[in-house]
């Protein structure tokens, strides 16, 4: 067994996903107040005392699309230095998001921390549910992927490429899967792929690369539910290490003190 020390780390990554943030820090989605649940979840990743190197919010910041959902972001998350990178979901507004954050990092399309390239995608189609990557997007992909700046890659984008297991996610995840899945399948420095939107813990390995999905920091989607189904797990979030050989050491944590009551009844939102 290999033993990772922190000499052979790359980077390590604090993802937080699917925030569904409201205007009025009174919002709610199924019971759950959206702003709590995400601040809960920061306060049980403070606790862990682990040190970061990036927080990656893998889209679905907001839930209404306003611009006070992103500053309520961005003022959860003031006290935390490290810097952000974002990605927009269904929920989000992608326009407004680079009209507000034109001059910020947290929406680069790419970055490299030593031998790990990372590319933030997005899939976000306006006004639907579902996901997909434009053929400007692929080629975007391509050209990285043919022109590496790294040993090591890892995809970001919020829509999941594989089925979870939960038919009713399925038919809401990335239109073009196939068209990802066998664009990547032909670069075997592709190692992670991350996403958001499933509220669930995922974690799968398919040829070269890793598949990754997290809880949400508000409310839980039921595994291996056919229709939609809430679970009353914690809001949580994933802690990942890149490392320099290429390896992925990745644990999933929830803010178990979190107290909340979630609308059992619910049959979507
Ligand atoms: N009952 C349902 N059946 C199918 N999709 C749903 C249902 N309820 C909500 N949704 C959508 O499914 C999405 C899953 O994740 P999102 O948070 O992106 O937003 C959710 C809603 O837009």
């Amino acid at each position: 067994m290999s033993v990772n020390t922190a000499s052979q780390v790359a980077l390590r990554i604090l993802q937080v996903t699917d925030s569904h943030l409201y205007a009025s820090q009174q919002g709610q989605l199924l019971g759950v107040n959206t702003q709590d649940s995400l601040k809960a979840v920061l306060v049980a990743f403070s606790q862990l005392q682990q040190e970061v190197d990036l927080m990656l919010v893998t889209g679905d910041i907001s839930q209404d699309g306003s611009p006070e959902s992103y500053q309520r972001f961005v003022d959860c998350t003031a006290s935390f230095k490290m810097p952000q990178r974002w990605i927009a979901g269904n929920h989000d507004e992608y326009l407004l998001m680079q009209q507000l954050y034109k001059n910020n990092p947290c929406l680069n399309k790419a970055f490299v921390a030593h031998d790990w390239q990372v590319l933030m995608l997005n899939s976000n189609v306006p006004g639907k549910v579902y996901g997909e990557l434009t053929d400007e997007e692929l080629s975007y992909l391509k050209q990285q992927l043919d022109n590496p700046t790294a040993k090591y890659t890892m995809i970001c984008l919020h829509h999941h490429t594989l089925s979870v297991g939960c038919v009713w996610l399925d038919n809401i995840g990335l239109r073009n899967a196939d068209k990802f899945n066998q664009l990547i399948d032909q670069y075997d420095q592709v190692k992670l792929v991350l996403c958001g939107h499933i509220h669930q813990e995922f974690d799968r390995q398919d040829y070269h690369a890793r598949y990754l999905g997290s809880p949400s920091t508000c409310v839980q989607f039921a595994r291996q539910s056919s229709e939609f189904k809430l679970d009353n797990l914690a809001p949580g979030f994933r802690l990942i290490n890149l490392m320099k050989n290429g390896d992925i050491v990745t644990s999933v944590h929830r803010a178990e003190q979190f107290n909340f009551q979630i609308d059992e009844n619910a049959s979507g939102y």
